[in-house]
């Protein structure tokens, strides 16, 4: 397994350490893992002036998967555009086709009482958000800000699919909802907006290839609040990049924090990218108090999909709901009767869960 490692800004070294110390125990134990650390995003343009460099690029490349923490911080929003961690994160993604990004919401039934929601709504959540990740407003040309016509400042992007970006994101929602309940949830605005309009006109079509999955549809806005209202009426969801985005955030809380969330981002072949869902966190870098569990999910998910090692995968989620069940809990998921850990005191029970 060649692993490429990327740390990334903000919390993401203290998070992705965690995750390391992880992979090391597991090669301790016999699997054979090679690992190679690079730059992304701010620590990136700090050593070689791009957010997404070349030598990094090369790593990656030839990795089998990658494992990253999360870029992004104040100090960078003032650079040009292009130079940009956030960009850096685009970028990578488009170069390695990871068009299509897991996001399991799944609530561990010993952090009920760390969601935002009554126990007896969340109990047993387990939903799949399938976003996808290579096109929509985050990529789509023009984009800009300029002087219009009026002679006014204007900032604009584009939302854009193709046919084929849409058709190979609908299968593998569909594929992934057929080995599940045999529910799938398209997400969309097509009262309003015709690229998701036509969104849903290809999902539809997609669906005739799979006619033991039941296929639903609804507007962002109602999913944004049904997620909240009754979450356990999706199992898969499936929608566009800046959807997708905002409603996996909101359905962490669900699972008690953002810090809970992994997610895997996969080519055709599922080769992959794995990294938590949330940021650097820039309020809270530096401290070690950050939540580490949802990079070692990703790590789980990496075994899970590019190396299909479900035996691994199982066995590192087993750990983590050790640690859980043994009460240890980072500042974000703290509750009254429970023991409060660092970050890398949440890292040494999931590796002494491991044994
Ligand atoms: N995939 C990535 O690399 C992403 C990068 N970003 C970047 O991250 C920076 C910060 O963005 P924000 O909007 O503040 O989002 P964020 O996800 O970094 O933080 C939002 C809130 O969640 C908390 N939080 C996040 N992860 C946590 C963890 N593991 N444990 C405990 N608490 C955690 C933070 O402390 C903060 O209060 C920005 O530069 C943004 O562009 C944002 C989202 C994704
Ligand atoms: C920072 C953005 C490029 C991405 C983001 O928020 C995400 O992928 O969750
Ligand atoms: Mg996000």
């Amino acid at each position: 397994m060649k692993i490429a490692i990327l740390p990334g800004d903000g919390i993401g070294p203290e998070i992705v350490a965690q995750a390391v110390r992880v992979l090391e125990k597991l090669k301790a134990d016999g699997l054979a893992v090679e690992t190679v650390t690079v730059p992304l995003g701010g620590a990136a343009y700090d050593q070689y002036g791009e957010p997404y460099p070349e030598a990094t690029r090369d790593v990656v490349r030839t990795a089998d998967a990658i494992l990253l923490g999360a870029v992004g911080g104040p100090q960078y929003d003032t650079l040009p555009r292009d130079k940009r961690p956030e960009r850096g994160l685009l970028a990578i993604r488009k170069d390695l086709g990871l068009f299509g990004n897991l996001r399991p919401a799944m609530l561990y039934p010993e952090l009920a009482g760390a969601s935002t929601l009554k126990p007896e709504v969340v109990a047993g959540l387990d939903i799949m958000i399938v976003r996808e990740l290579t096109g929509d407003i985050y990529f789509g040309q023009p984009r800009g800000i300029h002087v219009n016509d009026a002679g006014e400042r204007e900032g604009f992007n584009t939302m854009r699919y193709s046919e084929s970006e849409i058709r190979r994101i609908a299968k593998v929602a569909f594929e992934i909802a057929q080995k599940r309940n045999k529910k799938l949830c398209s997400v969309d605005k097509a009262n309003v907006l015709e690229c998701t309009e036509f969104w849903k006109e290809i999902v539809i079509d997609v669906a005739k290839q799979y006619p033991d999955v039941e296929l639903s549809h609804m507007y962002v806005d109602n999913a944004a609040m049904q997620l909240v209202r009754n979450p356990k009426q999706f199992d898969v969801i499936v929608t566009g990049n800046i959807f997708g985005d905002i409603l996996s955030d909101e359905a962490s809380m669900l699972t008690g924090s953002i810090g809970m969330l992994p997610s895997a981002s996969l080519d055709a072949n599922n080769k992959g990218l794995y990294e938590p869902c949330h940021g650097s966190a820039p309020d809270i870098a530096g401290k070690n108090v950050a939540n580490p569990l949802a990079t070692i999910l990703s790590l789980a998910m990496m075994m899970r999909y590019t190396f299909a090692r479900e035996d691994i995968a199982k066995r590192i989620e087993t750990a983590v709901q050790t640690v859980l069940r043994q009460g240890y809990r980072t500042a974000d998921i703290y509750e009254a009767g429970t023991q409060k850990v660092s970050c890398s005191g949440m890292g040494d029970a999931v590796v002494a869960a491991l044994a």
